[in-house]
């Protein structure tokens, strides 16, 4: 079982500190953790140095992966589009650039899967950069999903969606997870989203690590109120599920 955990993790850039002593509790493999929190609280920052592309102080701590070359695939906010490449053809290169350059038969059908899954089929021959924000947020999705690996740092990855897509990608997430066993750590600021999704919920606030638990302990209205500035409680709807109800901003 992979378990990520990180001990003091901080980013700086220039003389502003803009993540300071995050140490997150051990998250495993089978949940999905949101990261959520204010504009500028730090979700990228963090995402950025899980995924070893920022330096900084503390620790990140990885245990029990197979590959450590291959286990981490992370999804930027913002994916990039400039290639004139199709969406099948992306998707491949995102598969080779961890698998090596021979082509093989699985490759194709992992491509398939992956389009499939996130139902982007009928778009494998269009080109990346003539696609929609919400279409290019799906294959950047599909680009990590056929890298097949063990951990995923998702960030924002729905912000583009419509509801439906939304709630099916994060279907989609939740199935990765729970059924297939990967560790999945995804941003997200759609609360009711983590609220229905997510196994456990860190709150980000000033490059802090505010809390961490069940949507259930840490959506407290306190919370709310001290880290996102709005009056807001979560109560079970009119079929008794968990819902985030907002009254105002403070
Ligand atoms: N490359 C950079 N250079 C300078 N400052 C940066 C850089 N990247 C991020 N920051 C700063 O770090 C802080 C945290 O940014 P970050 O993108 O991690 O926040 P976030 O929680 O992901 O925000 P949002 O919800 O708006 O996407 C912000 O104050 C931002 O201005």
């Amino acid at each position: 079982m992979v378990v990520l955990s990180t001990h003091r993790l901080g980013a700086r850039f220039g003389s502003r500190q803009v993540l300071r002593d995050v140490t997150l509790p051990p998250c495993h493999s089978g949940e999905v953790v949101a990261v959520i929190g204010p504009n500028a609280a730090g979700k990228s920052t963090l995402f950025r140095r899980l995924a070893a592309i920022l330096p900084g102080p503390g620790e990140c701590r990885l245990e029990d992966v197979r590959d450590a070359d291959r286990a981490i695939a992370y999804m930027p906010q913002d994916p990039t589009a400039s290639a004139v490449l199709t969406v099948f053809e992306s998707v491949l290169l995102a598969r080779k650039q961890v698998s090596g350059w021979r082509l093989e038969r699985s490759d194709l059908m992992a491509v398939d899967q992956a389009l499939a899954a996130l139902d982007m089929g009928d778009l494998a021959s269009e080109i990346l950069s003539e696609l929609s924000g919400g279409q290019r947020q799906l294959v950047g999705l599909a680009q990590c999903l056929v890298r097949e690996p063990q951990v995923l740092l998702l960030d924002e990855p729905t912000s583009a969606l419509d509801m439906h897509r939304q709630l099916e990608a994060m279907r989609q997430v939740r199935s990765l997870a729970h059924d297939d066993g990967m560790l999945v750590l995804i941003a997200l600021h759609h609360l009711d989203l983590a609220l229905k999704f997510a196994d456990k919920v860190a709150i980000l606030h000033d490059g802090t690590l505010h809390d961490f638990g069940t949507a259930a302990d840490v959506l407290t209205p306190e919370n709310l109120a001290a880290t996102f500035r709005i009056r807001a409680r979560v109560e079970p709807c009119s079929q008794g599920k968990p819902h985030l109800i907002v009254d105002d901003a403070i």
